[in-house]
């Protein structure tokens, strides 16, 4: 099969590189005149999915929001994730999940792979048990975001703490996936997550190889000259996404469908 970085490389070409985000968050199924419970998650998460999937590259579904619904919300998720995929979008399932070896492989198999019970494209994984720990996820030519540099405010004092060779923690773990991506034809299966809300400077990410996620954009405050001041004009192998700014125009589909349009839109003018 070919591998995630290869697909993404395609997807994008064909549809753009907005990533759009599927967060029901509590507030909105309240603006969108549903019920806060399993029946109002599954309305709100579907319409979503069914417009936006049509439109975007990448659909990244926020897991926590489904989680807190228990088990009818994880079997809502299911079929979300199996929803995009067979509306032609490629899923990054943001679980942020990160374990020890073998538990690393138990995540594995519940998200990635032919046999995964919710088979994502790729997700979103937290190294902070080690790079090395993300090993059981590595080489299967599935889709891994590693967290470097997040976009939320408290994020920096770990996340640009200096490590002994002089690097930051972020820089260190941008170079551990150029490391994965090195050799790659197109670009590698090891993305990293990087907030559109830092300042500009901080990473250097010439060498990834690899996509970048960058959550951030609008609800978060950043915009898409931020966008380029960041990664540069061609956002080459960016990704930026954006949950709330695009979901707060449903439930109309017309009106959700036209504002991913300006999304998409803003991000090549
Ligand atoms: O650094 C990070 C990593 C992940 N996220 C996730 O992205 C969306 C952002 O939603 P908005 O409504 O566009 O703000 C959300 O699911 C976060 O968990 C992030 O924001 N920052």
């Amino acid at each position: 099969m070919t591998g995630f970085g290869a697909r993404l490389v395609e997807a994008v070409a064909a549809r753009g590189n907005l990533c759009a985000g599927i967060d029901p968050h509590p507030g909105l199924l309240d603006a969108w005149g549903l019920d806060r419970d399993p029946g109002g998650l599954e309305k709100f998460a579907l319409t979503a999915v069914d417009v936006l999937a049509e439109e975007v590259s990448v659909v990244k579904p926020q897991s926590a929001f489904f989680e807190a619904y228990g088990p009818p919300g994880v079997a809502v998720l299911a079929r979300v994730v199996e929803h995009a995929r067979d509306r032609g979008a490629l899923v990054l399932l943001d679980v942020k999940r990160g374990d020890i070896g073998s538990t690393m492989a138990a995540y594995t198999a519940a998200y990635l792979g032919d046999a995964a019970p919710i088979r994502a494209d790729a997700i979103t994984v937290s190294p902070y048990l080690g790079f090395g720990s993300l090993a059981p996820a590595l080489g299967a030519g599935e889709g891994l975001f590693v967290l470097a540099r997040t976009s939320n405010p408290e994020a920096g004092g770990l996340q640009n703490a200096l490590l002994a060779n002089g690097k930051t923690v972020a820089q260190s773990i941008v170079d551990e996936a150029a490391r994965c991506n090195a050799g790659a034809a197109s670009l590698g299966d090891v993305g990293v997550v990087v907030g559109a809300t830092i300042e500009p400077g901080e990473l250097d990410l010439t060498g990834l190889n690899g996509p970048v996620l960058a959550p951030g954009f609008g609800a978060q405050g950043a915009t898409v000259d931020d966008l380029r001041r960041l990664f540069g004009a061609d956002l080459p192998g960016v990704l930026p996404a954006s949950s709330r700014d695009v979901l707060r125009h449903g439930p109309d589909p017309v009106a959700l469908r036209d504002a991913v349009r300006r999304t998409q839109a803003s991000l090549t003018g």
